[in-house]
């Protein structure tokens, strides 16, 4: 059985890797469509700042020019002031206008700002539920495989900045088109190559910063996977699950190197990148100068002929300025907007994992009164090898069915068959004698319910651990407290909050059980769902001899009008079954009651005399010491 339990949260790295590298580059169709589920995602998540944000950036764009001809007329109109060609009144009149721009411009960016923020975090959360929805609704299989956390951690590393960077480019690429038309009508006054060439000065810069961009992607692309293992490494060493058998074995050390050896790695891959970028990018900063003094030598030669006023000259300098600018952000607009989107495909490809749908199919009514497994076998997916083959047997209400078998044999896999969690690969499970596979996953595990070896151990109030077993009626006190009774769970009565006491060490003021305190309380989540199936999956193996004897007693009592099933490796609970099932390399090979297999005295019965001999054997040393 796998331990959940110690599979924690990737958190420690700030590596931020892409998709992973088995990941296919998305065709021109598929980036089409991500490019417009982004921008819906987008204005659904608040279309009044969408809309506000949209419009203020266009207004904004428009100023520039205005500015930039203002500035122009004043600073004509200050030239020939001394010589009586321009009033005070007619200085007064563009100063007002320089102002008025300036202040109108404030507001625009004030406003703009506003409504981005605001979009960005309603982006935000919207984008993290429709990760969290997608996850609830994945199978249980999904989270068995490695490639499924890899897709969850990229998902999520893209929530916070790429729908809105991909919104936020686009409307950016509307607004420097529009300044860069319109400051470009005004310098292209200035002869006819300036334009081009100060055009031209501006490309090299953007083209090294797009190829660089795509180049850092795909390095975070390729590291996934590692950073995974790294942030796992970290997590180890933080972790208050672990922390006992890491101290006591003292391998934090090994951790430690492990873990940066992996920085290592990284950073190995960041020194090239980071070179070779470097070179690059001086080397268009060097192309970029030459152009742009090609073009001011041109306009320097007409201010010479005299065919230049102060303004134009002005205008020339802060214009440069504006449309160097303005193309980097055209171009980086679009270079931008496809880097983001390959960053969504990571989201998207999440959020277009197959889920299974857990209401599809009949609804299942009433109890079950009884399950028949008919020669069922199982393969977990991208496995090549059954892990139960041919299994058949019956189980009816009053029952209690153990399944035994060493570790591996199959028993827990059994166990995700019968509560659905799992679909048989072949032949078929039958529940009051019909076909499983007609319901509903979900209306039939309304009438299961169980306990796992590997049960949650939830950061919650103690009521919540045990009311999460049907949310309907989490204020059901009563009902809690009666569950918490039947499964010996008295302990939370001396709670300082009784029920209401949050539970485990990670929150404030939580308060930590102990191992067999938590599978007790893990006992009373089963017993609050009234389902008609019960599942035990090693129910007594943190629980002390008295706790472990009450539970016994509590199986023979909850299973007289249900179906209990029971994985243990203790005989001592097992012998009280009324049908033992041993499984041996996922088939059953022997079945009967606790006399019948010792009478048979095959694996059942050597496995049985083993452990008696244990008990016989401290016995003896106890009666001696
Ligand atoms: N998610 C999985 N993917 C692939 N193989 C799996 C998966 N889970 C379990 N297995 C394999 O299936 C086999 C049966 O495992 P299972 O957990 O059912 O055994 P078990 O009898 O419950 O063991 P234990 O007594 O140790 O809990 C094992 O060989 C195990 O390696």
């Amino acid at each position: 059985m796998e331990s959940e339990r110690c599979r924690l949260a990737p958190v420690m790295s700030s590596r931020s890797p892409g998709p992973p590298p088995s990941s296919a580059p998305a065709s021109l169709q598929v980036r089409t469509a991500d490019f417009r589920n982004t921008l819906a995602l987008v204005w659904q998540a608040s279309p009044r700042h969408a809309a506000t944000f949209v419009l203020t950036s266009l207004l904004s764009s428009i100023l520039p020019a205005a500015t930039l001809w203002v500035g122009k007329l004043l600073l004509d109109a200050v030239a020939h002031a001394g010589a009586g060609g321009a009033s005070y009144t007619r200085l007064l009149q563009l100063l007002g206008l320089q102002v008025g721009l300036t202040v109108v411009g404030g507001l625009l960016s004030t406003v703009q700002g506003a409504a981005r923020e605001l979009l960005g975090d309603a982006l935000q959360h919207r984008t993290s539920r429709s990760i969290l929805e997608k996850a609830s609704g994945l199978p249980v299989e999904a989270f068995e495989r490695a490639e499924t956390y890899d897709q969850l951690q990229q998902a999520y590393r893209e929530v916070g900045s790429r729908p809105l960077g991909v919104a936020t480019q686009l409307v950016g690429l509307a607004s420097a088109l529009v300044t860069l038309a319109s400051v470009g009508a005004l310098l292209a006054r200035l002869g006819w190559a300036v334009l081009p060439l100060v055009l031209l000065a501006a490309l090299p810069g953007v083209w090294v910063s797009n190829k660089f961009g795509v180049e850092g992607y795909r390095m975070l692309r390729r590291q996934t996977h590692d950073a995974r293992v790294q942030n796992y490494l970290g997590s180890v060493l933080t972790s208050d699950a672990l922390v006992k058998e890491v101290r006591l074995f003292g391998f934090e050390p090994y951790l430690l190197s492990r873990w940066r050896e992996y920085y290592l790695g990284f950073r190995r891959q960041l020194e090239d990148v980071v070179r070779r970028r470097s070179g690059w990018t001086f080397a268009a900063a060097l192309f970029s100068a030459l152009l742009v003094g090609l073009a001011s030598a041109l306009v320097l030669r007409r201010a010479a002929g005299g065919g230049l006023t102060v303004g134009d000259f002005s205008l020339f300098v802060l214009g440069l300025a504006q449309v160097q600018g303005q193309v980097g952000n055209v171009l980086n607009g679009v270079s931008g907007i496809y880097q983001n989107l390959l960053y969504m495909r990571n989201l998207f490809g999440f959020l277009e994992l197959p889920a299974r749908d857990l209401n599809s199919g009949e609804e299942w009514q009433g109890p079950i009164h009884s399950i028949e497994f008919q020669d069922v076998g199982f393969r977990y997916p991208l496995t090549e090898r059954d892990v139960l083959r041919g299994v058949s047997f019956r189980v009816e209400r009053g029952q209690a069915l153990a399944l035994v078998g060493e570790n591996g044999a199959g028993k827990t896999t059994l166990v995700k068959l019968l509560t659905r969690l799992f679909e048989p690969t072949g032949g078929r499970i039958l529940l009051n004698g019909q076909d499983a596979a007609l319901f509903s996953p979900r209306s039939v595990q309304r009438e299961m319910s169980s306990i796992f070896q590997d049960f949650g151990q939830y950061q919650m109030s103690a009521g919540e651990n045990v009311a999460v077993a049907q949310t309907g009626r989490m204020d059901d006190e009563p009902g809690i407290g009666q569950a918490v009774d039947r499964a010996g769970a008295a302990f939370v009565e001396t709670l300082p909050e009784g029920l209401q006491t949050p539970l485990g060490r990670l929150f404030q003021g939580g308060q930590q059980l102990s191992g067999g305190q938590w599978q007790r309380l893990a006992l009373a989540r089963l017993y609050f769902r009234g389902a008609s199936v019960l599942v035990f999956d090693e129910p007594t193996a943190a629980l002390d001899a008295r706790a472990e004897f009450d539970t016994i007693e509590a199986l023979r009592r909850e299973t007289r009008d249900r179906i209990t099933v029971l994985i243990s490796h203790r005989f001592s609970t097992v012998r009280l079954a009324d049908r033992i099932v041993v499984l041996e390399g996922g088939k059953i090979t022997e079945s009967g009651t606790h006399g019948e297999l010792l009478a048979l005295g095959g694996r059942y019965a050597q496995l049985y005399e083993l452990q008696a001999r244990g008990y016989a054997e401290e016995e003896r040393q106890k009666a001696e010491g």
